[in-house]
């Protein structure tokens, strides 16, 4: 299995042959959002022999870790093979994940460009009986049945709030409830509808694999959502979703990000060094 303990470990200890960094916090960038990266200090670039790439370095003193770019179950990968970083990630010492992606605004009050941090997910994979965590469970790295209520952490979204706050950010931050299909094809607009009365507030097609991966093995975890567009919920709308548009939106609001996840490192420094 692609996310097996050994596999995972091999890889680690490959990454620690090439890097002396120790990582406390990473950060997955979605769609568009990979130059989240290149405001690190100390880079160390580890290219794998597939996407994604490693990022090693520091943000605002702390030593952290980005992923530029993920493995999409629409491209074909394995629910194992897209939550193996996460994996790789816990062997080498990561302990706070900040995972985020492009998505869809379903939320009608929701605007294009609004940051939006995840409370809670809808995971049409698990709902559908496609979790990430089948099969025989490894003890080394989570107890078989998880719970899943608390994994977005409210320590980490206080943070995320009060850096916002500091930031000038409130008019575009939310918070809501992120929804994952496999994509690669976006929704209908029956769809669309379907899963605004479910409750979600943003659907994309990543995410929520890595999340419930990254819970089962204890990582704490602040889960950001950039709304690059708003769903089609009527007939009559002439607009229609496409990637060149979330790429654009995304690009425009890396900057905002970058400062929000910099802001919100010192803090994390701050909250985990008792001086
Ligand atoms: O979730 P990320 O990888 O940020 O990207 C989102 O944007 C792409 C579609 O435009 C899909 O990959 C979707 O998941
Ligand atoms: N599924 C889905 N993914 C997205 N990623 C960015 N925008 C969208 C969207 O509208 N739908």
């Amino acid at each position: 299995r692609r996310n097996s303990y050994e596999m995972c470990k091999e890889t680690a200890d490959w990454l620690r042959a090439r890097t002396a960094q120790c990582p406390k916090t990473a950060i997955i960038c979605g769609s568009g959002l990979g130059g989240l990266a290149e405001v690190l200090d100390n880079k160390t670039y580890i290219p794998g022999h597939q996407n994604p790439i490693l990022v090693f370095g520091e943000l605002n003193g702390q030593p952290c870790v980005c992923m530029q770019g993920r493995f999409h179950y629409y491209e074909g990968y394995s629910v194992g093979m897209v939550t193996f970083p996460i994996r790789v990630l816990f062997l080498l010492g990561v302990e706070v994940l900040i995972v985020t992606n492009a998505a869809g605004g379903l939320n009608p009050s929701f605007q294009v460009g609004d940051i939006m941090f995840i409370r809670d997910h809808i995971s049409m994979f698990g709902l559908g009986g496609q979790n990430p965590l089948r099969g025989p469970n490894d003890e080394r790295f989570g107890v078989r049945f998880p719970c899943m209520s608390d994994a977005y952490e409210q320590d980490l979204l206080s943070l995320a709030m009060e850096s916002v706050q500091e930031l000038g950010f409130v008019s575009f931050t939310r918070e809501g409830v992120y929804c994952q299909l496999a994509g690669p094809s976006y929704e209908t607009i029956a769809e669309c509808r379907v899963l605004q009365a479910l409750g979600a507030d943003a659907v994309g097609m990543s995410t929520i694999p890595e999340v419930i991966v990254a819970r089962h093995c204890g990582l704490r975890i602040l889960g950001i959502s950039l709304i690059t567009n708003k769903v089609m919920m009527s007939y009559n709308s002439q607009e229609k979703a496409n990637h060149e548009e979330v790429l654009r939106i995304s690009v425009v609001r890396a900057e905002a990000l970058q400062k929000l996840v910099t802001c919100l490192l010192g803090k994390l420094g701050e909250s985990t060094n008792p001086l």
